[in-house]
């Protein structure tokens, strides 16, 4: 893994970068391979992101459609629902960009059957990637909660220690509880991550993981030290606010 972490005033100019970062890693990939994987995250820190991406001057800069969007997590409601992760990404973004409906994979989750809901993704995510094996995405973007969480992996899991499944139901200790997730194998196989995390609550878990305390079962972000690509941490100041002095980006 390569790791780079960089600290940024306000969640605007720290937004502004990661389009940035996005924008270069999409166009990279559509020319190596033709086409750029992106899963994205929830919560409320990559609203601006998105939003930013569905604008000008960004939005003319990728061929969205040689774009496949997935996402990391996703909770158990319909997908109109306030707290739906796809519902925030199409308002802000996908509805705005040329993107083909096609593209858009969106995971399941106000199924009832859940399990079969998290199998149905998984064989989607397979029959896109064209592979039996673990899908390899050129980006998966994601947060972190303040007591150390990714995607839908919560401290103390189970899920946390999955090497086979590529996508797993889980009930977690954050409204809604029951979310689907991706598991590590996945996030573990990226070429790239991107970490958003801001605000003074996340001070001490980011601090946790960039300073290697704990385990992945303490702080579940931690498990990003085995990936095999880059990772990318955009932190504030007040997210940076505990690790040891840095200049900012
Ligand atoms: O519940 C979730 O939380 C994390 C962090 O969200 P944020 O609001 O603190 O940015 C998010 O990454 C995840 O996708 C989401 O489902």
């Amino acid at each position: 893994m390569q790791q780079r972490i960089a600290i940024y005033p306000d969640s605007e100019s720290l937004s502004q970068e990661a389009a940035r970062l996005v924008i270069r890693l999409a166009q990279e990939a559509i020319v190596t391979h033709g086409r750029f994987t992106l899963a994205l995250a929830g919560g409320s820190t990559p609203r601006r992101l998105y939003s930013l991406l569905a604008s000008d001057p960004y939005r003319g800069q990728i061929d969205w459609t040689r774009v496949d969007i997935f996402w990391s997590d996703e909770r158990c409601v319909p997908p109109d629902h306030p707290e739906s992760n796809y519902r925030m990404a199409y308002e802000v973004m996908l509805s705005k960009l040329p993107i083909p409906a096609a593209n858009i994979h969106r995971m399941p989750a106000e199924q009832a059957d859940r399990q079969a809901a998290a199998e149905s993704y998984a064989a989607e995510l397979r029959r896109v990637f064209g592979t039996a094996g673990v899908p390899v995405f050129d980006l998966i973007q994601l947060g972190m909660g303040p007591e150390g969480h990714t995607a839908s992996l919560f401290p103390h899991q189970a899920a946390l220690h999955e090497r086979e499944r590529l996508v797993l139901p889980v009930s977690v200790p954050k409204p809604p509880p029951e979310r689907l997730t991706f598991t590590p194998p996945i996030l573990q196989a990226a070429r790239h991550i991107l970490f958003l995390v801001t605000g003074s609550d996340k001070a001490e878990a980011v601090r946790a993981v960039l300073e290697d305390q704990g385990s992945p079962d303490d702080y579940p972000a931690r498990l990003v030290h085995a990936a095999a690509g880059e990772v990318a941490w955009l932190l504030d100041t007040a997210a940076a606010a505990a690790l040891p002095r840095r200049s900012t980006a």
